[in-house]
């Protein structure tokens, strides 16, 4: 396979007309070839009327036929390669194990997809049966189930290039919900995104389905991403990146005429409360613990732990031991573009010259493209008054709240914004001080862990990556898992529909073998 600059419309393969884009090889700064065609308006348009068109065709095949379309996708993918991984690696600059283990994640999202739509739940069958001699009214006979929204616009994350991305987690639920998608491809991995995208195109016709069951398109300015949001035949959006960026595309969502949900994940800190007990039985050992995940590909995580909170004392000192000898030894790493190095530059930067802040221990030497962790620390009467102290700063970069007493941990936990993560190190002695906390924490936070960082989501049913604003824009769903696909979902009732005209999922017989909830009781009646 090979690189053409393409972007995919349908069943065709053009290159842009609308400036260009390139790669940008992430270690040394240099162009990639070859160059991305941006997305006309006309394009834009073609990618729109043909998901418009492949939406009725495509929603109304049996769950295996699309089952099929997400397994058939996963193969394509790992047929590409190592031509996939080599230009992954050249345009994040993320090392070849992480990029091998984030390609099998990403055709397991795939699979698992497949999975939800042969299990059928997602459907929510409901039969509500007609009850005609109820007083002092019958009831009518009423059944729902979910449908899809309509085509979805992604838009992939930078520092997910595979498992965010065009084949990645927003696009395999959609997909999977029923929904033609459209791809907005990540400036930053162009290459990676066309051969993806390739694969994906492939699967659709090797499967004989709609052509516009998926398009994707490069943006050579703002115009054609902004333009995806605001068309009326988008129905949802899907994003992952930067708070201005998410919040630019909510208020355009909000602004149509007929407004759509954006699940945008966007900034969050992921704080780390170290519990007195934890503190004195292996305060060093966390702090070392803490470092190799504020580290891990060079903190570019969204569940990066980007702030400590704990109270004073020896295990306290333990711990920024610990870590402050793990920091030392950790050397500068390539961050995914320019751009994101320089923001994480410039945060560092801020926080260095912070008046209420000190550098408590920072990594090797950056050097051009490079990040140099830095772990900071204030107190909490500093954080409390400086709310900039909130800020994510994107990599490997976190700071300590010292806290006098456990007042002060609330105090600080009560100022915090909403979370995709919350991480409690503790042992048996702090369980009754957790408790007190956990109902706060679940108003912050998406996921609540013990012994452990939030980097590295697991793939799974009972997965929640989510979390209040401004982790992502609508705290009541996920971007990981199973119940992701719920997002691009809603549900239908149908009242005294004759049973020739109901969907599949809800005539009698129960010709698909759902578990249903009849009269509220789940069966397989
Ligand atoms: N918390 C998280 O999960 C993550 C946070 N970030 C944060 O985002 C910063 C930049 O990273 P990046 O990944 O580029 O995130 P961005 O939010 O800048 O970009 C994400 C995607 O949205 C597009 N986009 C951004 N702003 C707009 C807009 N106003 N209108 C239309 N489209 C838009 C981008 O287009 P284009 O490709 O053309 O730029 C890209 O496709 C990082 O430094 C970091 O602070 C990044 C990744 C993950
Ligand atoms: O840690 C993970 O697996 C997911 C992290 C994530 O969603 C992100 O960094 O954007």
């Amino acid at each position: 396979m090979t690189i053409l600059g393409q972007q995919f419309i349908g069943a065709e393969a053009v290159k842009g007309a609308n400036g260009e884009i390139f790669g940008i090889d992430a270690a040394s700064g240099s162009k990639l070839t070859p160059g991305f065609g941006g997305a006309t308006k006309a394009d834009l348009e073609r990618a729109c009327a043909l998901a418009e068109a492949a939406f009725e065709p495509y929603r109304a095949l049996p769950p295996e036929e699309r089952a099929l379309f997400l397994e058939a996708i996963a193969d394509n993918i790992q047929a590409i390669g190592e031509e996939l991984i080599e230009r992954c690696m050249a345009e994040s600059g993320l090392p070849r194990p992480r990029l091998e283990g984030e390609r099998a994640r990403t055709m397991g999202q795939l699979r698992l997809f497949a999975g939800v739509l042969r299990d059928g739940g997602f459907l929510d069958a409901r039969i509500d049966p007609a009850l005609p001699e109820r007083k002092p009214l019958p009831r009518p006979d009423l059944r729902l189930n979910n449908v899809p929204l309509g085509p979805v616009a992604v838009f992939g994350a930078s520092n997910f290039p595979l498992a965010f991305s065009v084949a990645g987690g927003d696009t395999a639920s959609a997909l999977a919900a029923g929904c033609p998608v459209i791809v907005k491809a990540h400036s930053a991995h162009p290459g990676t995104s066309e051969l993806v995208g390739r694969a994906v195109q492939k699967a659709v016709k090797d499967r004989g389905l709609p052509e516009g069951t998926f398009s994707l398109l490069y943006d050579s300015g703002r115009e054609i991403g902004q333009g995806l949001v605001a068309d009326p035949r988008i129905r949802a959006v899907g994003f992952t990146g930067s708070r201005a960026g998410g919040t630019a595309l909510m208020k355009i969502a909000a602004a149509r005429p007929m407004p759509i949900p954006v699940y945008a994940e966007m900034s969050s800190i992921n704080p780390v409360l170290l519990f007195p007990g934890a503190l004195k039985a292996r305060g060093e050992a966390i702090g070392k613990g803490f470092i190799a995940s504020l580290t891990l590909g060079a903190g570019q995580f969204c569940t990066n732990p980007g702030l400590i909170i704990a109270i004073e004392g020896e295990g306290l000192d333990a711990f920024v031991r610990g870590a402050t000898e793990a920091i030392a030894a950790a050397p500068a790493a390539v961050m995914l573009t320019p751009g994101i190095h320089r923001a994480y530059c410039e945060g560092t930067g801020k926080l260095r010259g912070h008046a209420a802040v000190e550098l408590v221990g920072q990594g090797t030497e950056g050097g051009e493209l490079r990040g140099q962790a830095a772990f900071f620390a204030t107190s909490a009467e500093n954080f409390l008054a400086h709310h900039d102290l909130q800020d994510e700063v994107f990599g490997a970069s976190s700071l300590l709240v010292r806290c006098r007493d456990a007042d002060e941990v609330a105090k600080v936990i009560a100022a915090l914004e909403g979370q995709l993560t919350v991480a409690l190190h503790m042992e048996a002695e702090d369980h009754a001080a957790a408790a007190k906390l956990l109902p706060k924490l679940e108003r912050l936070a998406g996921r609540i862990l013990v012994n452990g960082f939030g980097t590295g989501v697991e793939v799974a049913h009972a997965m929640v990556h989510g979390g209040p604003y401004p982790s992502t824009s609508d705290g009541r769903s996920t971007s990981v898992g199973s119940l992701a696909i719920q997002r691009f979902l809603r549900p239908v009732c149908y009242q005294d529909l004759p049973g020739a005209l109901l969907p599949p999922a809800l005539q009698d017989g129960n010709p698909l073998g759902l578990w249903r909830r009849i009269d509220g009781k789940l069966g397989q009646d």
